[in-house]
């Protein structure tokens, strides 16, 4: 069977290859993957979620600009999406241009995360530039080739792909820079070392969060994340979405998230998972 793995696309993006990384760990397993390029990141959740692919992967969250806000907002929606694996990759960003000198350039492109992620640099060598978030890193590289005074973000990889030549690169502010994706599909997860879930709490009082925290916490289960989204219903209405690490299939985690049904109004658990470290670490 081929496995269908929808990313965000044009092909060279980040996402593209975190996908074929996942590819790799399917083909080590005597699988073939067909690589599905989408325009954005919820029409990529949406394509695994509707079954037009088998599984989506997406960014999450980076070491230096934190969650993919997107990816959070649309897996709380769309609701029935469970992680099997997450992915982490180096992020090293380049400048592509057919400018010569960096006088030359007016616009650069780019998708916010690596927009944010090379900020201190833009501001320091382009300080005038207009700068312009796109989908993608590499939604704006088809136009590169016939204007000179465009730029845009994205890795040496996309500048192979659409023959362009690299100005300078690395140009993100901190060297040590992740991101952390996750592959998605409508499976039951597999199980691993990690559990992913987001909850809402019932009314907005002293506690509403303290309990079910305190739910892991006297269970020593550790939490590796927790991050607020609004609940979009209304000022001061947020989700929290937090990582475990734990398996959801240890007894003590069973307990813990019985537990947690009368602490919360809404709970969705998105799985058990490993995480799979790709490059330097
Ligand atoms: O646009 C891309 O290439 C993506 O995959 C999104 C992204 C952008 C910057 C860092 C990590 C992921």
């Amino acid at each position: 069977m081929v496995v269908s793995v929808a990313h965000l696309g044009p092909p060279g993006t980040y996402a593209e290859a975190a996908a074929l990384a996942y590819v790799n760990w399917l083909n080590q397993r005597g699988q073939q993957g067909l690589l599905c390029p989408c325009p954005s990141i919820a029409q990529t959740l949406r394509a695994a979620a509707q079954g037009q692919a088998d599984v989506a992967v997406v960014p999450v969250e980076n070491s230096v600009e934190g969650s993919v806000t997107t990816t959070l907002d649309t897996l709380w929606q769309l609701d029935k999406l469970q992680i099997q694996q997450a992915h982490v990759l180096p992020i090293s960003h380049a400048l592509l241009s057919r400018a010569e000198t960096l006088e030359e350039i007016k616009t650069v492109y780019s998708h916010p995360q690596a927009l944010a992620q090379c900020q201190g640099w833009l501001e320091r060598f382009l300080p005038s530039v207009q700068l312009v978030p796109m989908n993608a890193t590499t939604e704006a590289l088809k136009y590169l080739g016939e204007d000179k005074t465009a730029a845009a973000i994205a890795s040496s990889r996309a500048a192979q792909l659409y023959h362009l030549p690299i100005l300078v690169c690395p140009i993100n502010d901190y060297p040590d820079n992740y991101t952390r994706f996750w592959v998605l599909s409508l499976q039951p997860s597999g199980g691993g070392s990690h559990t992913s879930l987001a909850f809402s709490v019932p009314a907005n009082v002293p506690g509403a969060l303290v309990k079910p925290l305190e739910v892991f916490a006297s269970r020593g289960i550790n939490l590796s994340r927790i991050e607020s989204r609004p609940t979009k219903r209304s000022l001061g209405d947020y989700l929290f979405f937090t990582d475990l690490e734990a398996d959801a299939r240890e007894a003590s985690v069973q307990s813990a998230l019985k537990e947690l049904t009368a602490y919360t109004e809404t709970l969705k658990i998105f799985g058990s998972y490993s995480i799979v470290s790709i490059g330097k670490l």
